[in-house]
C-alpha cells in the first residue's frame, strides 16, 4: 500500500481487494460506471459501508450517476501497488500447503509464493507448480536472498512459534498464519489469523441462533 492508504480505516483497507477485484471485471467488460447498489450487490457488502469505505479515498459517486469505473480502477492499482509483485515463502508443504502452492493466488498478480519450506526430506529439493521447496535449515539465507517480506504458516501447530520466532528473526514482516496456534510477535509485526475451524464453528452458531 502507498502512504495515502496510510489515512484509511484498517476494516477499509481490508476490503479494498475485494472491490478492485470486481471493478477490474466491470472494466474488463466495458462497464463505464457502477453505482454503489451495484457493488453492494456484486461483493456482498452493505451499500451504506461502500460509500463511507470510497469517500475515504475521495471517490465521491453522483446521486443517478454512480461511481466512474476508470478513475476507481486506477485509484486501486496505485493503492494496492498491482504492479509490484510482493514475494511470499509458505512454510509446511503438507495437506493444505500443497493446495496453496498449485493455487498460487494467481489470480492476483500481485502476490506470488516463490519459496517454500519443510523438513521432510522426500520434499526437499521438489518442486509444486513453479515454486521450489527448501530445507528449513535453508530458510534464513534464502529468505534474505530473495527478499521475502511475508510468509504464510500451513505447519504443525507445535511448531509455530518456533518458526515465527525465526520468521520475526529473518525480518519477515507480516505471516498469514492457518495454525491453530496464537502467535507471539513483536508489534511492528503483523499477523493474519485464518482459522478455518473456528469460521466454521461460528457460521454454524449462525445458522443455528439466527435462521433468518
Ligand atoms: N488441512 C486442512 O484442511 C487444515 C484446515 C485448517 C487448518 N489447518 C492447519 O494447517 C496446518 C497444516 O495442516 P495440514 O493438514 O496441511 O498438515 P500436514 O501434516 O499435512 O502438513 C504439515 C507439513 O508441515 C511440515 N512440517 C512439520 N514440522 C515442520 C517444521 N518444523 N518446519 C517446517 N515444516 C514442518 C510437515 O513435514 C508437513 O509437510 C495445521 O496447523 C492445521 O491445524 C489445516
Amino acid at each position: 500500500m502507498n502512504n495515502d492508504s496510510m489515512k484509511i480505516p484498517q476494516a477499509t483497507a481490508k476490503r479494498l481487494p475485494l472491490y478492485y477485484r470486481f471493478i477490474q471485471n466491470l472494466h474488463s467488460s466495458g462497464k463505464q460506471r457502477v453505482s454503489s447498489a451495484e457493488l453492494s450487490e456484486a461483493v456482498k457488502v452493505d451499500s451504506a459501508t461502500i460509500r463511507r469505505d470510497f469517500s475515504y479515498f475521495g471517490a465521491l459517486g453522483k446521486k443517478g450517476y454512480g461511481y466512474n469505473v476508470s478513475y476507481l480502477l486506477s485509484f486501486f492499482r496505485k493503492t494496492l501497488d498491482q504492479d509490484e509483485v510482493t514475494n511470499v515463502a509458505l512454510i509446511g508443504v503438507g495437506n493444505l500447503g500443497t493446495a496453496f502452492l498449485n493455487y498460487n493466488f494467481l489470480k492476483n498478480n500481485n502476490t506470488k509464493i516463490q519459496v517454500a519450506f519443510d523438513v521432510e526430506e522426500s520434499k526437499v529439493n521438489t518442486k509444486i507448480g513453479d515454486v521450489p521447496i527448501y530445507h528449513m535449515d535453508d530458510l534464513e539465507k534464502t529468505l534474505a536472498d530473495l527478499h521475502v517480506p511475508v510468509a504464510i504458516l500451513t505447519i504443525p501447530q507445535t511448531a509455530a512459534q518456533t518458526i515465527t520466532d525465526r520468521l520475526v528473526a529473518a525480518d519477515i514482516k507480516g505471516i498469514l498464519n492457518f495454525t491453530p496456534a496464537r502467535l507471539n510477535v513483536p508489534p511492528e509485526i503483523r499477523v493474519h489469523h485464518i482459522d478455518l475451524a473456528i469460521e466454521l464453528q461460528s457460521l454454524v452458531y449462525f445458522l443455528k441462533n439466527y435462521p433468518d
